[in-house]
């Protein structure tokens, strides 16, 4: 084995018996619910769908969404939340969240933005929920 076991160019402490508490908890996803199953998901399925809207529905950035009516959206076949003053219906993205059902479900029918934050700063909502963004947090009610 290169290089060998008491070599000055192997890392200190073990690699390969990571402690409890450095290893990620991976949650176990249905069959055809990976980020490439999102992808493709979105790629081709009508946006209002995603946002769960009538098609005759103005765009994102032009409605307003009152904090009562996110508050309605809380189950997991009808779920809303907001992020960064946008709210998403993530009612199709709850079985993809590669976190889990349960965590993710945190979040539903409230402002996530702080949650989001604590588990995952890197990610980028905006990008990844794109096609289920129904519109912004009413201004006053953030
Ligand atoms: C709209 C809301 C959310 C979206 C779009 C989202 C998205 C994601 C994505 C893309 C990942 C994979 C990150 C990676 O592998 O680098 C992830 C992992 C994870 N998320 Fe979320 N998430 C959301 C809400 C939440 C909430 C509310 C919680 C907790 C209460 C949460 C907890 C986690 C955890 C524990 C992981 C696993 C991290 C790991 O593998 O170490 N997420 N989420």
């Amino acid at each position: 084995m290169f290089p060998s076991a008491n070599s000055s160019q192997r890392a200190a402490g073990s690699l390969s018996t990571p402690s409890a508490a450095s290893t990620r908890r991976k949650v176990a996803l249905k069959p055809g619910h990976s980020p490439l199953d999102w992808a493709a998901l979105t790629s081709k399925t009508p946006k209002h769908k995603l946002r769960g809207v009538a098609p005759s529905t103005p765009p994102a950035a032009f409605v307003q969404v009152p904090k009562s009516e996110l508050k309605l959206h809380k189950t997991q076949d009808d779920c809303w939340t907001c992020i960064n003053g946008k709210v998403f219906n993530i009612t199709p993205y709850v079985d993809f969240h590669p976190g889990g059902v349960d965590e993710i479900m945190k979040c539903a029918g409230r402002d996530g933005t702080a949650l989001f934050k604590k588990y995952h700063s890197w990610v980028n909502p905006d990008r990844l929920l794109e096609s289920c963004m129904i519109g912004v947090i009413k201004p006053g009610d953030e």
